[in-house]
């Protein structure tokens, strides 16, 4: 069997709670990724998406913490690497483009500057060659007149232009994985369609693994392999984008996608709780879901489901898991 370019196992990340029992942000998560795998991530706010970002990164805001399990990244576990390997890693190997391209940018230096210093520092190239690299990159994003562009400043880009920026300096040199957090969430619909589509192009032409994050679940059947749903900090189901689509077995599952959907009985009926529900935090004991589910049972609320393979690479943690629609 290859090695994965990702393996998660069994990760727990805390942060301290004053006065209170620690939030846990992800419990026991387990997630790989293969070469050139684009896995879509979803769930809602604060299911622990941006959390697993980070861990994966190596960084956990303190004093948040890794507090159990692992990240390995083609093979080598990272929390056995000094701050330098990391570094080395990070843009290197593997990179992030998150949602706010503005934060992301020094608004001090030109775009051209900011592209090309991740690849000096990487890589030590410099000169004409490196400006060289960095306006192919910008054509590569689609940033009309890149001659032009690799001098303005961010505050002179529009929000998809700038977005495309990021994606740049994730891409120019050439990482194995790619971790997008809700890349494109600020952009207009169009923008967004548009900026998407050349992620995944780039994706595929630099062979680089992903793992694309998102609450919108609409956006994973266009654009991933397989399909991983996160609630309360575990993965509720995953399969293979086909899979997952033709069959939802898990209630949160069905509850995301009925609640795109234009069927009225269909939605009337997994959203029923209503939003009260839709408050409610996840359960500590028994399934984390329970409170929020329509068809739990005395049983959910006491034991916590395992994550089960129902079908051949389709993996759901639910007691009573939904049965296939005829
Ligand atoms: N720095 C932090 N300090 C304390 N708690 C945190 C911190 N970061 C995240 N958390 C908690 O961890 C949980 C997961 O948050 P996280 O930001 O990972 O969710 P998310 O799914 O990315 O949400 P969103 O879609 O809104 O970005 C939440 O309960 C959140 O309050």
């Amino acid at each position: 069997m290859t090695t994965p370019v990702l393996a998660v196992e069994g990760l727990d990340v805390e942060f301290p709670s004053y006065g209170e029992a620690p939030v846990r942000a992800l419990h026991g998560l387990d997630l790989s990724i293969g070469e050139q795998e684009i896995v879509g991530l979803v769930g809602e706010s604060g299911s622990g998406k941006t959390t697993l970002a980070r861990a994966i990164m190596q960084l956990v805001p303190p004093p948040g913490r890794i507090s159990q399990g692992s990240v390995s990244f083609e093979g080598r576990d990272l929390s056995k690497l000094d701050e330098e390997q990391l570094r080395t890693l990070r843009g290197r190997a593997m990179s992030m483009v998150i949602a706010n391209p503005r934060s992301e940018l020094n608004p001090l230096l030109t775009v051209g500057q900011q592209i090309g210093n991740i690849l000096k520092y990487h890589t030590g190239c410099k000169g004409r060659e490196l400006r060289e690299r960095v306006i192919e990159m910008l054509k590569e994003v689609r940033i009309p007149d890149p001659e032009r562009r690799y001098d303005a400043f961010p505050h002179e880009l529009s929000g998809g232009m700038a977005q495309r920026v990021v994606m740049a300096i994730a891409l120019i040199c050439n990482p194995r994985l790619v971790i997008s957090d809700d890349a494109t969430s600020g952009l207009d619909v169009t923008v967004q369609a548009q900026v998407l589509e050349l992620l995944k192009r780039l994706a595929e032409r630099h062979r680089t693994a992903m793992l694309f994050i998102t609450r919108d679940i609409g956006i994973t059947a266009h654009f991933c392999d397989r399909v991983a749903i996160i609630y309360g900090g575990e993965i509720m189901e995953i399969a293979t984008r086909a899979r997952f689509f033709a069959n939802p077995m898990h209630p949160y599952s069905v509850l995301l996608l009925a609640a795109f959907s234009h069927n009225p009985k269909l939605r009337s009926y997994w959203l029923k709780e209503g939003e009260a529900a839709a408050e409610a935090r996840p359960a500590e004991t028994g399934c984390p879901f329970a409170p929020r589910c329509v068809r739990v049972r005395e049983h959910c609320r006491s034991v916590h489901p395992e994550l089960r393979e129902l079908e051949a690479g389709h993996h759901v943690r639910c007691h009573f898991p939904v049965e296939r629609r005829a």
